[in-house]
């Protein structure tokens, strides 16, 4: 007896998540195939026409309305429908896929994969603006959904594989590692004057433009602190932060015997993509094998919270709870945008995300989603005036 083929749509399907997730589908055995319904994209319409005729997708959608016109020029003649705006990305998130790939990049990311969440898709997500920003609503509501939630993120990817679900009362902690970016050893007077081409350039990763940024200014990390918080359900003392400047272990959990178990592989996010995608099985990936005698050594450093605020921001976010979270993240994202528009120092951001923090302290905690939009956009107008 043969089963049906499983569906699955991908938001973000231009983006470095997105194109990871395309090629691990061409490599997986017959059984394990996908067929694609959805892709979305911004700017790169022409290889979003091109991934959507090569993956036989029904929908491809372009979340820039202005190139609407465009798309659907370069797939006449196919019978793959085209949409644009916001309306065509709810539309991708949804069309009856099983799975939904959410990796958009931001907040933007919220109300698609939201939506997809709502119908009972399962979840692969990359996007951890959604648990920054919402949190608990988020986690709400892909149960409310009926879906799985299977985390993208290398890191929690990786707790997700070693996190044993019968022994959850016996977590004591969870050790996030960060690589510490390629700013790792530089004092505060050296990262004062970074451009955007060297903090971009991630010793390890290759990913996104916006994500290798906050890898260097540890951005990254602070937003994965929060994620795992909810991911997770844990308390911010539980979640620690060792820099691994190897970045051969993904993250690991301690459990009340002291014993802590990792994951470990080479730093690509086919590893995490592929988990996710084979779930709850584990199957084959076209990855690299560690070669344990040629690495030969994993070193480790407590992360620097002065050089390096973000994490010190991102334990007062998940102390204080309620919308501090989609506050210190939109407040980041308008601060990293004019960082790679040259308009704002690197050390600035964080200036700029703490103080809009502290602005916003007294907004009270959210009960729906449209609370947590609410508190972005604030978050944004007051980081936006505090530009230079
Ligand atoms: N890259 C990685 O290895 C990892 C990424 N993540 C997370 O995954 C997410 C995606 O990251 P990454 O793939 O690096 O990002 P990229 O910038 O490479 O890709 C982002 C995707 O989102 C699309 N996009 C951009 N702006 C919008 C918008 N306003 N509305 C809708 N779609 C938009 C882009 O379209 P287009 O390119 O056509 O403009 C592209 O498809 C992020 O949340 C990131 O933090 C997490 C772990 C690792
Ligand atoms: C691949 C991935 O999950 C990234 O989030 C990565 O972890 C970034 O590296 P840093 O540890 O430098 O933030
Ligand atoms: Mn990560």
């Amino acid at each position: 007896m043969t089963s049906a083929r499983r569906s699955i749509s991908i938001l973000g399907s231009t983006g470095s998540i997105g194109t990871n997730t395309l090629d691990v589908l061409t490599h997986l055995d017959e059984a394990d195939g996908f067929e694609v319904v959805a892709l979305t994209g911004a700017g790169n319409i022409e290889l979003l026409a091109e991934q959507a005729k090569a993956h036989r997708a029904k929908l491809a959608v372009t979340a820039d309305e202005s190139q609407y016109v465009a798309l659907r020029d370069l797939l006449s003649g196919t019978s793959i429908e085209v949409a644009a705006g916001q309306t065509g990305l709810l539309e991708a998130a949804s069309a009856e896929a099983q799975m939904v790939m959410a990796a958009i990049v931001g907040t933007a990311g919220l109300g698609p994969t939201l939506a997809a969440a709502k119908r009972g898709a399962d979840i692969a997500l990359a996007n951890k603006e959604c648990l920054v920003s919402a949190g608990d609503l988020f986690i709400s509501a892909v149960k409310a959904g009926g879906g799985r939630l299977l985390p993208v993120d290398s890191e929690h990817n990786a707790i997700f594989q070693v996190l044993e679900e019968n022994q959850r009362h016996a977590i004591e902690r969870v050790i996030l590692t960060a690589s510490g970016g390629p700013f790792r050893t530089f004092t505060r007077e050296q990262m004062a004057g970074v451009t955007v081409e060297t903090a971009r350039a991630h010793p390890n990763w290759s990913m996104g433009l916006k994500i290798s940024i906050d890898s260097a200014s540890m951005f990254n990390k602070a937003l994965e602190m929060i994620e795992a918080k909810h991911l997770f359900g844990l308390s911010p003392e539980q979640v620690e932060v060792i820099i691994h400047p190897q970045s051969i272990i993904h993250s690991m959990v301690g459990y009340a015997d002291g014993s802590v178990l990792a994951q470990l592989g080479c730093p690509d996010m086919r590893h995490a993509i592929g988990y996710a995608l084979h779930y709850p099985r584990r199957g084959k990936l076209p990855v690299e094998r560690l070669d344990f005698a040629k690495l030969s050594r994993l070193d480790f450093e407590a992360p620097d919270e002065t050089r390096f605020p973000a994490l010190r921001l991102a334990r007062l976010a998940m102390t204080r709870g309620g919308v501090q979270g989609a506050v210190l993240n939109g407040a980041k994202e308008v601060a990293l945008e004019a960082f790679i528009a040259g308009e704002l120092p690197f050390l600035a951001m964080a200036e700029i995300a703490e103080a809009v923090m502290e602005e916003l302290v007294q907004l009270p905690p959210a009960t729906t989603m449209d609370d947590v939009f609410a508190a972005d956009l604030e978050a944004r107008h007051r980081a936006k005036a505090k530009l230079p």
